[in-house]
């Protein structure tokens, strides 16, 4: 196995994998900077979920490597990688998924309190994070008295109340208008640089990998090309690599 490069958080090389016989992945190897914002585009169907599942530790690929800074995640166990999605990294789907019985702080909450943190910490740092996703009047609320944006924010929060260090976000505006998306999505990759939390996002959508600081084209499991924009609301500068 070969080390990966030092200034990478997330590193992975040579991913295959399919689904049922048939090809998702093909070969796709990048890295992950620290504090970075990736977008990993392409339409639908190219593969962009299954890699997004293998690198945080959901599926282990059929080859290749992943490492979460020297730990190689390809070769540890199921509850070892259980383990580090618990304590280190967030996912965001496509829809909420929140519990209905329970009321949106106590949604938020769900992760400290599984990692055995008091009532009364969770409590106090679900809502926090409910207020500065500007949902703090809906912290006593449950799912089915909210709108669809309310919900998926409070799956935001969830996914960050932990403060991971890398955070997995698939289509997480896919169920949204695209105003509100748009506004979602800001609030996630404000929030997420002000407390350097990387961030790998899955989208089809062109204007939401405007949002990243790079985007990682895929098409048919493979990766067609990486770019880094100036004038995207990214941070840096310009690059272009294929
Ligand atoms: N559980 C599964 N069983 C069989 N085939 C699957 C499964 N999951 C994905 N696939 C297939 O693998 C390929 C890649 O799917 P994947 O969901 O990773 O792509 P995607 O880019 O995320 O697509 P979408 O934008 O539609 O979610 C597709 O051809 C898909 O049909």
């Amino acid at each position: 196995m070969v080390a990966p490069p030092d200034n990478d958080v997330l590193w992975a090389r040579a991913l295959h994998h399919s689904h049922n016989g048939s090809p998702a992945l093909s070969g796709v190897s990048l890295g992950v900077r620290e504090g970075e914002i990736l977008a990993v585009s392409g339409p639908r169907g190219c593969g962009k979920t299954t890699l997004l599942r293998c690198l945080s530790g959901q599926l282990v690929p059929r080859e290749g490597e992943v490492w979460y800074n020297s730990a190689p995640i390809h070769t540890m166990t199921p509850l070892q990688r259980e383990r580090l999605r618990r304590d280190r990294f967030g996912w965001i789907g496509p829809r909420p998924d929140l519990v209905p019985e329970l009321t949106a702080w106590e949604n938020t909450a769900l992760p400290l309190l599984l990692r055995g943190s008091s009532r009364r910490a969770a409590k106090s740092a679900a809502l926090d994070w409910l207020e500065r996703l500007d949902i703090g009047d809906c912290a006593r609320k449950r799912p089915r008295d909210l709108l669809q944006a309310q919900r998926q924010r409070i799956a935001i929060a969830r996914s960050l109340v932990t403060m991971p260090s890398l955070l997995f976000a698939d289509e997480p505006t896919a169920t949204l208008h695209r105003a509100e998306g748009t506004q979602v999505l800001r609030t996630l990759t404000a929030a997420a640089r002000s407390h350097r939390i990387t961030v790998l996002i899955a989208t089809h959508d062109p204007d939401v990998a405007a949002l990243a600081d790079r985007t990682v084209q895929l098409l048919d499991g493979r990766r067609v090309n990486s770019v880094h924009l100036d004038g995207a609301e990214g941070r840096d500068a310009c690059s272009l690599s294929v």
